[in-house]
């Protein structure tokens, strides 16, 4: 697909958080951090782009930045062509970004708050009630349209923000953590709502989330940050090659494991036992004699179930740790 130029682009960004001083007496002093040390990356048209990492890693400090909350000590960031360091005030006509706190709207029914920002968005009267329908049917929120947001339980008041996120029809979205708190369903209609905007419309998407197996179905890129630095980015597919061509064989015995079988006992050594439970990473055509040992003769009768998986986001994830470097591609 022609992605055409970056939707967003950031070079170098630094972002210290000076340290703070407890109060006499008192033992809170912070020792300064630096959450963004030095991130370059591109954004293109029409692309879910995935933002991984650990808690604290620095990615709600990136997204405020990329949104004009926070303003960075050094470095450039340009979305749709605005230099949003020198003019942060731009960034809200220019994307709808959903945060990890709750919403000043929170005194609003779902139906009102979604309405008004749509409003706030520069769409008339008629429009924003129309839009305002369409998402709120598109997400499943009818039957709590009339509530106030604060009556909700969390996962519906993310829902809500969500849908606030969506009026207006901004071509970038920027998505902090947007399923937190979620039931599956609900989950669901925002990944589909997600998938439908690029689809139809080319929107693009930075996306944090620390559920790495739901989104991978959706992500185009991942950037996985750890202590403020890019430290690998690249399609999902380029970074599970990075965990090489280890696959994940899960054996769930019965009672006791059959140690007595030499196949078995060879295993053994190599798994991580958890319970009845035995997690082996195995290159493909091991794992391939591995089930086949396990699924004949006496070690079969042991046998509880067992799942073969190739490499997941979550394993890439786990592998890198955080360790990793030089495995930037642009
Ligand atoms: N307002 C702040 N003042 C001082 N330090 C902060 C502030 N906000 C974040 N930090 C620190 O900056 C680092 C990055 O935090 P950030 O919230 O960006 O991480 P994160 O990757 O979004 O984490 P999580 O996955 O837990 O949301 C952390 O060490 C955090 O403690």
């Amino acid at each position: 697909m022609e992605r055409g130029g970056p939707v967003c682009a950031v070079r170098d960004l630094v972002k210290t958080y000076p340290a703070t001083r407890g109060r006499r007496g008192s033992e809170g002093r912070a020792p300064a951090v630096r959450a963004s040390d030095g991130i370059s990356l591109d954004v293109h048209r029409g692309e879910i782009f995935g933002l991984l990492g650990p808690n604290g890693a620095g990615k709600s400090t990136l997204v405020r930045q990329l949104t004009g909350l926070l303003r960075p000590d050094s470095g450039s960031i340009s979305v749709l062509g605005h230099d949003l360091v020198r003019h942060p005030e731009r960034a809200a006509r220019l994307l709808g970004y959903l945060g990890q706190e709750s919403t000043a709207l929170d005194e609003m029914t779902v139906a009102l708050a979604v309405e008004t920002t749509g409003r706030l968005r520069g769409l008339g009267a008629r429009e924003a009630r129309a839009e305002r329908d369409a998402v709120v049917d598109e997400l499943g929120l009818a039957d709590i349209a009339g509530r106030a947001l604060k009556k909700l339980s969390g996962g519906q008041r993310r829902l809500a923000c969500f849908a606030t996120v969506l009026i207006g029809e901004r071509s970038l979205l920027v998505l902090d953590e947007p399923t937190t708190g979620m039931d599956p369903v609900a989950r669901r209609a925002v990944w589909d709502a997600v998938d439908r905007r690029r689809a139809e419309r080319g929107a693009t998407v930075v996306l944090v989330t620390h559920n790495v197996l739901e989104a991978e179905s959706v992500l185009d890129r991942v950037a996985v940050i750890d202590r403020g630095r890019v430290i690998a980015c690249d399609t999902p597919g380029g970074l599970k090659d990075m965990v090489g061509e280890e696959v994940r064989l899960d054996l769930v015995w019965r009672d006791r494991p059959p140690l007595d079988v030499p196949e078995v006992a060879e295993l053994a050594s190599a798994a991580r036992v958890s319970g009845r439970r035995w997690t082996l990473r195995l290159p493909a055509d091991r794992a391939r004699a591995a089930v086949a040992a396990v699924t004949a003769g006496p070690a079969f009768a042991a046998l509880d179930d067992f799942t073969l998986a190739t490499p997941s986001l979550e394993d890439v994830y786990l592998a890198l740790g955080g360790r990793a470097e030089g495995l930037v591609k642009g």
